[in-house]
């Protein structure tokens, strides 16, 4: 992970691509206080982490302890620090026609939930704070929701659990066929299809965490805007970009989270698709086309 930390790409319109990583530490819970738990990584500075190993000081030069990020949050960093410093660039790049997505990966109750909501609060707030103080354009918004549970992909602004169909179309690529998309009106509106999309995600409790995520959750918020004036100098000033805020479920080990059942069905999906989302990540890393911009939480 540390290797794909800053590295930058040329897109094939000549404009800067990157992945962002940063890495955000989440404080020790009640339970692992209890059970005089410690933490394992230590913030050395902003962008280092250490891994306090057990392993014996003779044996300790043949193991990395020391990773490189982008940057590194330590315990006491509230979430808008986190938004500010790494991912606010990134989500507000959408109002600029670029898209983008803002990922949270990392194992099962690491903070990943917690962590994106805020993000996605803040960003959205940081949007309509623009769109506000931007009259001389219009702007629509739009909002889709899913999950992708167990294979399945579920729309989240309905409450019908059918699975939807995955279809390539040649010109937007792939598109999830019936999802719904709403118009979004303001803050508050916004705010009503977060609380419907919480209400829909599955949810299960695990010996790890009580509320754990069982399905990757996509929001994306794609933003159209044009000029009052819709011709300058000849040439519309149309923008469209979308971008994409994910949770994804967390990587587990059955002996810890002491699954059985469902929980282990869902656990194996979850590993898996979480192998596979690795293998694109280093794939697009490596391709030289395309336009999209990365910001993982690990
Ligand atoms: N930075 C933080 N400060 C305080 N509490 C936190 C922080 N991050 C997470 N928590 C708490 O830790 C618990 C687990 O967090 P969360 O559910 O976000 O983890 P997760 O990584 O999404 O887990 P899963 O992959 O199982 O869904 C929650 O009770 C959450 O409120």
């Amino acid at each position: 992970m540390g290797s794909t930390s800053g590295e930058s790409m040329q897109g094939s319109e000549g404009r800067e691509e990157r992945i962002v990583v940063s890495v955000r530490v989440r404080p020790l819970n009640d339970k692992e206080l209890a059970k005089n738990d410690v933490s394992e990584w230590e913030c050395s500075n902003d962008t280092t982490i250490i891994y306090r190993s057990n392993v014996p000081a003779s044996d300790r030069s043949l193991y990395p302890t020391a990773y490189s990020f982008d940057r590194v949050f330590r315990t006491d960093c509230p979430t808008h620090k986190v938004y500010e410093e790494a991912a606010k660039e990134v989500a507000l790049s959408v109002l600029s026609g670029i898209n983008s997505s803002i990922f949270a990966y990392g194992q099962t109750s690491s903070g990943k939930t917690y962590t994106m909501s805020g993000i996605t609060e803040y960003a959205v707030t940081d949007i309509f704070n623009h769109i506000e103080n931007h009259k001389e354009r219009e702007y629509v918004l739009k909002f889709s929701a899913l999950e992708i549970y167990n294979e399945s992909v579920r729309d989240l602004l309905s409450t019908d659990t059918t699975p939807l169909r995955l279809l390539d179309d040649p010109e937007r690529g792939t598109v999830v066929e019936k999802l719904t998309e709403e118009t979004v009106l303001d803050l508050n509106h916004f705010e009503e299809l977060i609380s419907f999309c919480e209400t829909q995600r599955q949810i299960g409790e695990t010996s790890l965490n009580e509320a754990s995520s069982r399905s990757h959750q996509i929001l994306r918020l794609t933003i159209e805007s044009s000029a009052c004036e819709s011709m300058v100098n000849g040439k519309s000033s149309s923008l469209a970009a979308s971008v994409n805020f994910v949770d994804l479920a967390g990587s587990e080990r059955a002996s810890q989270t002491n699954s059985a059942g469902t929980r282990l069905k869902e656990g194996c999906h979850i590993n898996r698709s979480l192998l596979t989302l690795g293998t694109v990540i280093r794939k697009l890393r490596l391709a030289s086309k395309g336009c999209i911009q990365y910001f993982l939480l690990v």
